[in-house]
């Protein structure tokens, strides 16, 4: 199994290579070749197994033989032991053909866990075979930092530092971040917003230096491993609802893209999805470029739902390779106007990607009235994030095909958002009750690279 870049020009890579460079060299994000498939008889022999057994089945074929069977299933069993629910990823049923998958049982309460915690514990053991360490730089709206920081806290060959939007996550998603005190634990809060964050990061990697003299390694859905863990609960849910033998649609509050792409490679390995619905809050790009065709930067607005308060949304591009047929001189051409602001997809890609996506947005106002109703009516709570996503799939409910909406942050994450549209604040769980009490580690850091390097030389040098 060999993995290659977006935009054609970097080396072909293992999984373990794949996973250990983050970016490609040529500036693109590493997919698999060829992606592996899985037959009707295959899926159906899922049914009634484990998370950590379904996890194997699917994400194997993509490891080639970077592992063993048996250090595999070791890795999985490790990543998940500490969810807080035996199912891992359990559906809650909404309404007669609608189904909420609750990604938050895991330790840091959002989707990010799931794949975080898988390649917390892949990263160790190839570290540790190779006798290398590295630099973990990610990018946050508020998730994906604090699943970082809890996978890679305390480990002696890694250093993780964390950029997150100054003053635009929840105080929850913050004291996450700044109150860990283990000594590799570097959380940045960057004077900008999300997407200057992420391209911070990029540039990080473009600038070959710094990249190699710090060994940097990168943990956001850039890095394929991230996606392909989260290929899992689309397998797991609609084998639960009676996959192969009837399809299922998924709605998914969208930012970075990664999320929704790695739905697509579950339809691509042969699961039976009938419908993908990108969901977007305010910060719609991806929906007025499904609508459009073309994809131009509108500058971010704060929402209630912070982590997806994205423009650039990077697995995007990952989408295009597959829409422009693999022509990673295309996809080059695509970024490269881009990052003047917008570019323009053609007929036949946008043709594919209506084939593959559908779309829709919540507003804030829509968000606030989907958390009340939703409680009203089926008792749930709901996250902002989710909320823009159970709207959208209201909007697109069917009565033959079973629609999964993903449930990514548990409500507590966003209590002030949540008791504004219910009247009732939630509550953390015993783990993490006292997180608002916790001394914090605050950093503030001006968004210019040079002097990022810089900041980030100095910390593993004074470790
Ligand atoms: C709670 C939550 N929901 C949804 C998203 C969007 O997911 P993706 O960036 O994979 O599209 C994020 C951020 O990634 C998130 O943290
Ligand atoms: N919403 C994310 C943004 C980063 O996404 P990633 O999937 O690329 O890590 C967050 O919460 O940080």
């Amino acid at each position: 199994m060999k993995y290659i870049s977006t935009r054609g020009n970097a080396p072909e890579l293992s999984f373990a290579e794949a996973m250990l460079t983050g970016l490609a060299r040529d500036g693109g994000l590493y997919v698999p070749k060829k992606i592996p498939t899985m037959s009707q008889d295959d899926i159906a022999a899922l049914a009634g197994q484990s998370y950590e057994d379904i996890a194997f089945h699917v994400m194997k074929p993509f490891i080639g033989d970077c592992f063993t069977d048996e250090e595999f299933k070791g890795i999985i069993a490790r990543a998940y032991e500490g969810f807080r629910h035996t199912a891992r990823a359990p559906l809650v049923q909404m309404g007669p053909n609608h189904y909420l998958l609750e990604l938050f049982h895991g330790p840091t309460l959002a989707f990010k866990d799931f794949a975080m915690q898988l390649i917390g514990q892949l990263f160790q053991f190839e570290l540790e075979r190779r006798k290398e360490r590295v630099t973990i730089v990610g990018a946050t709206s508020g998730d994906t930092g604090s699943a970082a920081i809890e996978a890679f806290r305390g480990l002696e060959n890694v250093d993780v530092f964390i950029l997150f939007p100054h003053g635009r996550v929840s105080d929850i998603q913050r004291k996450q971040m700044t109150t860990p005190d283990d000594a590799n634990v570097h959380a940045l809060a960057l004077e900008g917003d999300f997407d200057d964050c992420q391209a911070r990061l990029k540039d990080m990697f473009n600038d070959f230096d710094f990249r190699d003299g710090v060994k940097l390694a990168g943990v956001n859905s850039i890095n394929w491993a991230r996606v392909l863990a989260q290929v899992v609960y689309y397998f797991s849910s609609a084998v639960s609802l009676g996959a192969p033998h009837r399809k299922v649609s998924f709605t998914v509050p969208t930012g970075n893209f990664g999320d929704i792409f790695a739905g697509f490679i579950a339809k691509q390995m042969g699961l039976p999805i009938d419908r993908l619905v990108i969901a977007t809050n305010q910060n719609d790009i991806l929906h007025r470029t499904m609508e459009t065709g073309a994809c131009t930067k509108a500058g971010v607005t704060p929402s209630i739902s912070p982590s997806m308060d994205i423009q650039v949304s990077s697995n995007f591009e990952r989408a295009l390779f597959f829409a422009y047929e693999k022509d990673g001189d295309a996809v080059s051409k695509l970024m490269e106007d881009f990052a003047d602001g917008s570019f323009t997809i053609s007929q036949g890609a946008m043709e594919w990607l209506r084939e593959q996506f559908d779309s829709g947005r919540a507003s804030e106002e829509e968000t606030k009235a989907t958390i009340t109703s939703e409680y009203a009516t089926t008792g749930e709570v709901l996250c902002p994030h989710t909320a823009v996503a159970v709207k959208v799939a209201n909007e697109n409910l069917s009565t033959e095909t079973p629609m999964i909406t993903l449930a990514t942050a548990h409500p507590a994450k966003f209590p002030d958002a949540v008791e504004e549209a219910m009247g009732a604040r939630p509550v953390l769980p015993p783990h993490m009750a006292d997180l608002m009490e916790r001394e914090e580690r605050q950093c503030k850091v001006p968004n210019q690279l040079a002097l990022l390097e810089t900041i980030i030389k100095d910390r593993i040098a004074a470790r």
